[in-house]
């Protein structure tokens, strides 16, 4: 009898832009209390696991070359993870994981947490598993604070360490110039950096986040630009004085405003309209103040299935001798 092969699937999943970054005191397990907003990016990876018995990781595109290919990749900790939830073995899953990047490594954007989310909805397709959304974000949250919001897209309010998540009306497509900077930040040392800060004095925080909410169900861009924030800011700025000029470079290219992402390095600069970010990329990219500059809107979906192969491949049975 020829054994049937489940086809290979292949996950599109966005990057991330927190709107509004409240970072609150760090908490007895060493992670800080987060209020944040959450945008999902049309900045996509794509994951595609298949069955293999030849296990492992491939990365193209983005950074590839400082992307792990092993046992630290955090795709192959989330095959791992989900693995041993379901009761297969997790040194031996029998999977290979392709992935496509084009979030930068490092970056601010979630893209290892967005690589993370992508498997776990491949597998549980490639798996055929009952477990459902909630089943996943209960395994993403493990992953990372990151993971459950790329997984679940759209615009989001986050709390705890950023992986609670209540859902947000957002009446508009937002658009958004990225630029990316030359290399990354560890998320980790931007939170230090920013304890060091406080520590010594009093560094910038974000007001309020209900206004950022009704500017978010207005649909307005001007009004949202007035209220974007980040408290990691001054601590991404700090690590990297250069984020200065690249911020001020954005806005003298006509964006309505431009703020790190996240921990940073990439800057994120919100525009009027789509024609607005076009001529904002262009100027921006001209001005030498990074390494490269893309375009994208949102909100958009979380990680989701975009293609399997639909006819599975038979594969002939071992022939002994
Ligand atoms: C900066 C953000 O991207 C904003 O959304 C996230 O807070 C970071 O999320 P992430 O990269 O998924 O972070 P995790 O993998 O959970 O944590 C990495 C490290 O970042 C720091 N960290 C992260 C989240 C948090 N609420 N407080 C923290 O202090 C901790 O040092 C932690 O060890
Ligand atoms: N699949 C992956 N893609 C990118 N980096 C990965 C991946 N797996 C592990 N890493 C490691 O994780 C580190 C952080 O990368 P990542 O791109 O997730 O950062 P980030 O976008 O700044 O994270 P966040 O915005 O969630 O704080 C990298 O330096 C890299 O060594």
């Amino acid at each position: 009898m020829l054994a049937v092969v489940p086809p290979p699937v292949t996950v599109r999943v966005p990057a991330k832009v927190n709107l509004h970054l409240a970072v609150g005191d760090v908490r007895k397990d060493g992670y800080h209390e987060l209020a944040t907003v959450f945008q999902s990016l049309s900045l996509t990876d794509e994951v595609t696991v298949a069955i293999a018995d030849d296990p492992g990781v491939e990365v193209t595109g983005e950074g590839a070359e400082s992307v792990p290919t092993g046992a630290s990749n955090l795709a192959w900790r989330a095959v791992r993870t989900l693995a041993a939830h379901v009761g297969r073995d997790p040194d031996d899953p029998k999977v290979r994981l392709v992935i496509r990047k084009s979030i930068p490594v490092a970056g601010g954007m979630a893209g290892g947490s967005a690589d993370a989310a992508a498997t776990l909805v491949g597998l549980a397709s490639l798996w055929r598993l009952d477990i459902g959304r909630d089943g996943l974000a209960n395994l993403a949250a493990k992953l990372g604070s990151d993971v459950p919001f790329v997984l679940h897209g759209g615009t989001a309010l986050g709390t705890g360490r950023g992986e609670q998540l209540i859902p947000v009306l957002a009446r508009h497509t937002f658009h958004w110039v990225l630029a990316f900077d030359r290399r990354g930040l560890s998320t980790p040392d931007v939170f230090d950096e920013l304890d060091r800060l406080r520590a010594e004095g009093d560094p910038p925080r974000v007001g309020a986040v209900e206004p950022v909410l009704e500017a978010l169900s207005s649909g307005d861009p001007r009004q949202l630009a007035l209220l974007l924030g980040n408290d990691l800011q001054a601590a991404a700025v700090s690590l990297r004085p250069g984020l200065r000029r690249t911020l001020r470079a954005g806005v003298n290219a006509g964006a309505l405003a431009g703020m790190v992402s996240g921990s940073g390095p990439t800057c994120a600069f919100l525009c009027t309209d789509a024609d607005a970010a076009v001529r904002v990329a262009a100027e921006l990219s001209g001005a030498g103040v990074c390494r490269t500059v893309r375009v994208a809107q949102g909100p958009v979906p979380g990680a989701r299935v975009v293609s399997t192969d639909e006819s599975p491949r038979p594969i002939p049975p071992e022939v002994h001798a």
